[in-house]
């Protein structure tokens, strides 16, 4: 059985990551659902063989009766804004005055939840909120219904990652239209639904979400060696984790300003909102060369889009 139970959960982490990571299924819905229930069933009869990557954790647990608090060791920092493309030549101007050759990455700016991934020894074990930067709360269980999030990533890394968890404008609307019909409020927009669904302490609601997420960052990690955000991006992507695919690399700002009003016009075809372009320096050592203000990085700043 332990051997049979091994198998099965191999096999759905692998299906689960094809459909909601690479969004590229191998396996229609029904065998996956067919292969959980033997898990599920084989866990129930052997207990002890209950692990915590298992995929049999994606349902839902108990409720909690309160979130507990957690501390970030590195802080979940905000963004410096920029409005115009006035103001991003500025920016790049002070990035000119202290660097050189240096390199942008632009990532689109979901419009969700920024929450931080802890993994040791390659496995998912506490996701937090980003709370006030330096404390959040502990919503694990929710996060383990997120199906885009790894319970167990390709590597024995402990690190800690953060990202956006978002709610698709699909599942949006369906979520607010069962609501109607229900009499309950409408969500006003993905974000709040997002928000409020990992919010609940019965993660048995935060599973019926059909919530996602897209990692854009490394907090903690001492065995980092990486030199470049772009290729952390791509490191993390290998791990497991979903990366958004729209992320490009420009040496010059003008590109970066045509990539933000390629956006500004092409967002309405995205499935999930965003709410503006993260610009970062791609270099780490110049990342730490131009450190951070009280409150934001210097070497990053996000455009937003006119309102
Ligand atoms: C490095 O810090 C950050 N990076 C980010 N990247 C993306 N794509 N979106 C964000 N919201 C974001 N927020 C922060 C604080």
């Amino acid at each position: 059985a332990a051997k049979k139970i091994e198998y099965l959960k191999d096999e759905l982490n692998q299906y689960n990551y094809e459909y909601h990571v690479l969004d590229n299924p191998t396996v229609p819905d029904h065998i996956y659902d067919e292969k959980l229930h033997e898990l599920i069933g084989l866990e129930e009869q052997f207990p002890d063989l209950l692990t915590e990557d298992s995929p049999s954790q994606r349902v839902g647990g108990e409720p909690l009766d309160k979130f507990v608090k957690v501390d970030h060791e590195v802080p979940m920092l905000s963004l410096g804004n920029a409005f115009g493309e006035d103001d991003l030549r500025d920016f790049d101007r002070r990035i000119r005055e202290q660097v050189n050759n240096y390199r942008y990455v632009c990532e689109l700016k979901i419009d969700g939840l920024a929450i931080s991934l802890t993994y040791e020894n390659g496995k998912f074990v506490r996701g937090a909120t980003r709370g006030d930067g330096k404390t959040g709360e502990d919503i694990t269980n929710n996060l383990k219904t997120i199906k885009s999030i790894p319970l167990k990533i390709k590597e024995e890394e402990t690190i800690e990652v953060r990202g956006e968890a978002y709610m698709p404008k699909r599942s949006f609307l369906a979520l607010n239209e069962a609501r109607e019909q229900e009499g309950l409020e409408v969500f006003a927009n993905p974000r709040n639904a997002a928000a409020g669904s990992l919010r609940q302490l019965d993660p048995k609601i935060a599973a019926k979400r059909n919530l996602s997420m897209f990692v854009y960052s490394v907090g903690k990690w001492e065995a980092g060696s990486i030199g470049s955000h772009s290729e952390r991006l791509e490191y993390l992507n290998k791990l497991g984790f979903k990366t958004n695919p729209e992320t490009r690399t420009f040496e010059d700002i003008e590109d970066v300003i045509k990539y933000t009003e390629e956006w500004t016009l092409k967002r309405s075809e995205l499935d999930y909102e965003i709410d503006g372009i993260v610009i970062k320096v791609d270099s780490i050592d110049q990342q730490e060369e131009l450190g951070f203000t009280a409150k934001s990085p210097r070497w990053a700043i996000a455009y937003k889009f006119p309102a």
